[in-house]
This record gives structure tokens, sequence and C-alpha cells, in this order.
């Protein structure tokens, strides 16, 4: 829990405080910023782990909300400081639908922005994603980029789309004035494939892994890189940027920012075998076993029994076309902006990043079995 020596007066929102990131940037908050008063969790979903986290010094308020509601969004953030932007959904294995995408993602970012500017709410720290600027529908690299490199962000999926059109509304919306006359300042943070406890795709991999006996074929080259960021840096970048915000909004206001640390570059198998491995999984292949066109071929044949089985259940494999693409496209990042402008350091080696990882599968194992 965070040190009391400094006066509590601050109210924090979190909106999607209850996902998988979210989580993480509320238990960060609480240990890392001893201004916190209030600490307000807004989901759709509450978790029952959070009645743990209402025995400390701070107040913790949980709000079961729907960012697509305005009128629960703003009552939520009534004098809250600070909110912390990270409900969405992110869903690109066809489980919802565009509009509902485009609902939650767009819709429910301008009714944070409109609740801020009604409430006088004036520091707001939007989850963006790497998937604003790629890999783009040409599926060209994006090798090493930072937020300055040249890239045509060309995108036709809803996800994508969506997180772009949102971050553009946060970014635009810097510098108008709230409530009270004072400016909204506005900051996005562009994670990449983020990893870590409790990420549910990593999950979802190792099961699939033990359906096989243990074992993953390769279906992606090893020399496409993807990048990926350890959850807990994640969290503590964006409660950096919360800290940091009213003090350097000249400089940090209306700006994005990606999410990185020291995680390795490395195909998207790969890196996941880092985990998988010491849980006993085998990655079969030093190349994929079947030739992209059938792969592609297959991820179409998905998608056609998605749409042909919708009426009667939900079929939302790994492989459709856009995750083969996503995972045969190298997007990796390598940047200093965010410790330039408000010295950001990854909290966490890879060493403990993946340390911390691999415990909470070995646990999820025990648990399952
Ligand atoms: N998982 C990843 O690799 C990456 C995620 N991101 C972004 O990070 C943010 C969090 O993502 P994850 O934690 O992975 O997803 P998640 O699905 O685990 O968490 C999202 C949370 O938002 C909540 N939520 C969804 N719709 C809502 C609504 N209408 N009203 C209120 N709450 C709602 C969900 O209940 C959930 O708790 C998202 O904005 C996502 O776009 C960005 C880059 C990478
Ligand atoms: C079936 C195989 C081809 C397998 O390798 C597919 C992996 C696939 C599920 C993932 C590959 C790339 C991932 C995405 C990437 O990390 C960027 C993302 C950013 C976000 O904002 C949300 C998550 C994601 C879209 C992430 C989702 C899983 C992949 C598509």
């Amino acid at each position: 829990m965070a040190d009391s020596a400094q006066a509590q007066t601050l109210v924090y929102l979190v909106t999607g405080g209850c996902g998988f990131l979210g989580e993480h940037v509320v238990r960060m908050l609480l240990q890392q910023e001893p201004r916190l008063r209030e600490l307000r969790i807004f989901d759709l979903h509450l978790g029952p782990w959070l009645e743990e986290l209402k025995t400390g010094p701070v107040q913790v308020t949980t709000i079961q909300g729907d960012v697509t509601q305005a009128q629960e969004v703003a009552a939520a953030m009534t004098g809250a400081h600070v909110v912390i932007h990270t409900a969405g959904l992110v869903d690109v294995f066809g489980r919802a639908s565009p509009e509902t995408i485009h609902e939650v993602n767009v819709q429910g970012t301008k009714n944070v922005i409109e609740a801020c500017v009604q409430t006088g709410t004036r520091f707001l720290v939007y989850t963006s994603s790497m998937e604003v600027v790629g890999p783009n529908v040409k599926g060209h690299p994006f090798y090493r980029g930072n937020e300055d490199t040249p890239y045509e962000a060309v995108h036709r999926h809803p996800y994508p789309c969506s997180k772009a059109l949102a971050e553009q509304l946060v970014l635009e919306a810097n510098g108008r004035k709230v409530r009270g006359g004072l400016p909204l300042v506005t900051c996005a943070l562009r994670p990449t494939g983020i990893y870590g406890e409790g990420h549910q795709i990593m999950r979802d991999i190792y099961n699939q892994g033990l359906r096989l006996g243990g074992r993953l074929f390769r279906a992606i080259p090893a020399s496409v890189e993807h990048g990926r960021v350890y959850v807990g840096n994640v969290a503590w970048m964006h409660v950096l940027v919360a800290r940091e915000l009213e003090q350097r909004a000249a400089v940090m206001g209306g700006q994005v920012y990606f999410c990185y640390d020291k995680s390795p570059y490395k195909s998207y198998e790969d890196f996941n075998m880092e985990f998988l491995g010491p849980c006993g999984l085998r990655l079969v292949g030093t190349r994929p076993l079947l030739p992209y066109w059938l792969l592609m071929l297959l991820a179409a044949l998905n998608a056609l029994l998605q749409w042909l089985l919708r009426p009667l259940l939900l079929y939302a494999p790994l492989l459709n076309p856009y995750t083969l693409a996503m995972a045969n496209t190298t997007f990796t990042v390598s940047t200093n902006k965010a410790q330039r402008h408000f010295g950001y350091k990854p909290l966490f080696s890879w060493e403990e990043s993946r340390t911390r990882t691999i415990r909470w599968m070995q646990a999820m194992d025990s648990s399952a079995q």
C-alpha cells in the first residue's frame, strides 16, 4: 500500500478496472500513488477480488457501470481529479459485432471525455494500442519504430479502427475547457501485445497445447518479430503518466507514448514459449509446419464456420484471417519518448516479468488440476 506520508487528497477513476490491464493499474495505484484518497473502479463486470482492497487506508469505491451510458460515466466521474480510461472491447476474434466494438470503444471514450468537461475532471489518460498504427492492411512491417516513424496506418478491422478513432478524440480533447474554466489535459498510451498475470489469450493457448498432448505447432516464421510488453510495466506507465500530467502538461498534453520495456523481440509463438515451455509445452517445428497459403485457407474456413454457426453458437478460434496477418507481420517498437518526457523506466526487468508470468501460469495449472 502507498506511504501515507504525503497528504491523501486525490480521487482517481479507473474505467475497465477489473480487466487484465485494469486490475494491474488498480493495484499499482494503491502501491505507488501516495496522494490517493479515493480510488473508483468502474467496470461492466466487477470482480470478487475487489473486496480485499477495501481494508486499506485508501477509500476503494466499486461502481458497476457501462461506459456507453453517458450518465453513468458522469456520475462516476463527479469529483475525480484523474481518470484512467482502460475500458474497452478487445475483440479480434469476431465475438462482438463491429457496431458493439464501436459503441464501447468510441462512444464510450466520447462519454468519458464529455464527463470530464461536464464535471471538471482535468486529467485523462487513455489506453490506446499499437494497433492504432499497425500492422496495416497491406502487411507492411514496422521494425523497431517509434512515435515519429512514418507508417501508413490503414485499417479495415473494427477493433483497430475503433482504437484509432478513440485515440484521435482523446488527443483532440486536449486543451478543452472543463467545468471551472481550466483546460483538460489528455494523453494516450499505446501498449504493444501485453502479457503477464491474467492474460486470457495466454491461458487459451496453454489450454490448446494441453489438448494437443503438450505440443504447439509452429505457424509463424521465427524471423517475424512481434512487440510485447509486461502488464506490470504498462500499469506503471499509466500511474506515472497520471502523476506527471499536471506538472508537465505543456510537454505531455495531447501526446502519444508507446508502452515498452526490456521484453525481447521474438515471434509471437517463440515469445509465448518463454512461459509455456517451463509449464511443460513444446513448440514443434523450427519453421512453419504448413505453407502460408494453407494457413490462410484454414483461417478463411474458420471465418466461414463462425459466420455459418453464429445463429446457433459462438465459434471464435484463435486463428482467423486477421490474427494470422497480425502474427505474421513484424511490429516492434524501439523508443525512449516516455523516458524523455516523464522519466519512465520499466519497473520490472525482463527476468522479473518472465518469472512472475511463469509463476502465474504454474499456479493456474495446479489450480486447474
Ligand atoms: N491486451 C492487450 O494486449 C492490449 C490491450 N490494449 C488496450 O488495453 C485496454 C484493456 O485491455 P485488456 O485489459 O486486455 O482487456 P480486458 O477485456 O481484459 O479488460 C477490459 C475491461 O473493460 C471492461 N469493459 C468492457 N466494456 C465495458 C463497458 N461498456 N463499460 C464498462 N467497462 C467495460 C471489461 O469488463 C473489462 O474488465 C483496452 O482498451 C485495450 O484496447 C492495448 C494494447 C494491447
Ligand atoms: C493462430 C496463430 C496464428 C497464433 O499465433 C495467433 C496469435 C494471435 C491470437 C495474436 C497475434 C498478435 C496478437 C495481437 C497483438 O498482440 C496486438 C494486440 C493489440 C491489442 O490492442 C489487443 C490484443 C491484440 C489484438 C493481440 C491479440 C492476439 C493476437 C492477434
